[in-house]
């Protein structure tokens, strides 16, 4: 990475921030951020002040500009997503102009300047996709693979990384029980058994970390993420804000909303390899011989179990607090913030 240029697609998001914060402490030569919003980047340039840090004003969707903001670039990480379940189950296209275009314009970009390695970023939404956005993402997913299969000799080594919830993010549940505790209204539950893989923002970075150093054109990462039900993680916040026995109200599973989450569907698992803290699942690079589709099957597939937010590690309670407990965002709402 040393004096290595970098892009970043959604630069100014969380993921984008934080990753752009971890290159330039370590030594990087440039980092270029992409993103559409101009407001969000002035308030970026005026947090993070370096001179090896770049704006480009543009939009994945827009050809021009992402290759504007990928000339030059060694590395480029692709975050930039529609992520919001209901604005993409509203507006199907519009995930797919962002998400499937998107990522098929900042791959062809980055094989024609001559990148190393692309990483994109996807979500266990995109795993058995019940929702628009994890269609997309799928597709997205597609897209990648796709690349590798087709290129074999190109320089350019695409992966993917799929996470599931990133504690704390913006418009995420915890943020909200907070504020409905600080409140004092009942804490909205929409199924108190329903499990999601819980992930911080340096766990996601990390994940793109080892993506990057380990990745063969077309592999997948997972990391063995723990999961909590969303009553543990309801009480666990509660808790921490002094309140062991809260009022709780039951709203129901909302629309476009899946009870367990899967990170790696059981057919990726056939081939998926452990290496310790993730699962690496190598490209299927069958040619689109179709003989090969249809004749030669897999019977491992039927013997082994989806790796999901239901079967991964259950935190208890207390872990659950623990976990919480290492997060900036809480740090600060417990008046334990570093400053
Ligand atoms: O009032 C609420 C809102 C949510 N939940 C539950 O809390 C969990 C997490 O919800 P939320 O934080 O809204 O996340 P998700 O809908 O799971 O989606 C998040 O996680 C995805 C990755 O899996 C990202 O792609 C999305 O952008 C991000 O919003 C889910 O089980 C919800 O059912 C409640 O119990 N009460």
């Amino acid at each position: 990475m040393q004096g290595a240029t970098v892009m970043i697609t959604g630069g100014t998001g969380s993921f984008g921030s934080t990753m752009t914060r971890h290159l330039l402490s370590r030594d990087v030569g440039a980092v270029h951020v992409l993103s559409r919003d101009e407001a969000k980047q002035d308030e970026m340039r005026r947090r993070i002040s370096d001179p090896r840090l770049r704006y480009f004003l543009g939009d994945v969707r827009d050809m021009e500009s992402v290759e504007a903001a990928t000339r030059g670039a060694d590395f480029v990480f692709h975050a930039a997503a529609l992520k919001q379940v209901p604005s993409c189950e509203f507006f199907p296209d519009q995930a797919v102009k962002t998400n499937v275009r998107g990522s098929h314009n900042v791959i062809e970009a980055a094989a024609r300047s001559g990148v190393r390695s692309v990483v994109c970023l996807s979500t266990d939404k995109a795993v058995y996709p019940v929702n628009a956005m994890g269609m997309s993402k799928a597709l997205m997913e597609k897209t990648a693979q796709a690349f590798a299969r087709k290129s074999p000799s190109s320089g350019t080594t695409v992966s993917v990384t799929r996470y599931g919830n990133v504690m704390y993010s913006r418009g995420s549940v915890i943020p909200l029980f907070v504020k409905q505790l600080q409140e004092g209204r009942p804490l909205s539950l929409t199924e108190p058994l329903m499990t999601r893989f819980l992930m911080s923002l340096d766990d996601s970075v990390d994940l793109v970390d080892h993506a990057f150093f380990h990745a063969e054109p077309g592999d997948l990462f997972v990391r063995k993420a723990p999961a909590a039900t969303i009553d543990t993680l309801a009480r666990a916040v509660a808790s921490l804000l002094g309140e062991d026995s809260p009022n709780i109200s039951i709203i129901g599973t909302r629309h476009g909303e899946k009870l367990h989450e899967t990170l790696l569907s059981r057919e990726e698992m056939v081939t998926a390899r452990d290496q310790g803290a993730y699962y690496r699942v190598p490209l299927d690079a069958r040619s689109l011989e179709y003989g090969l589709y249809f004749d030669e099957g897999e019977r491992d597939t039927a013997q082994l179990d989806d790796f999901t937010s239901e079967n991964t590690r259950r935190l208890t309670l207390d872990q659950t607090k623990t976990l919480l407990m290492g997060l900036p965002e809480m740090q600060s709402v417990l008046g334990k913030g570093s400053g």
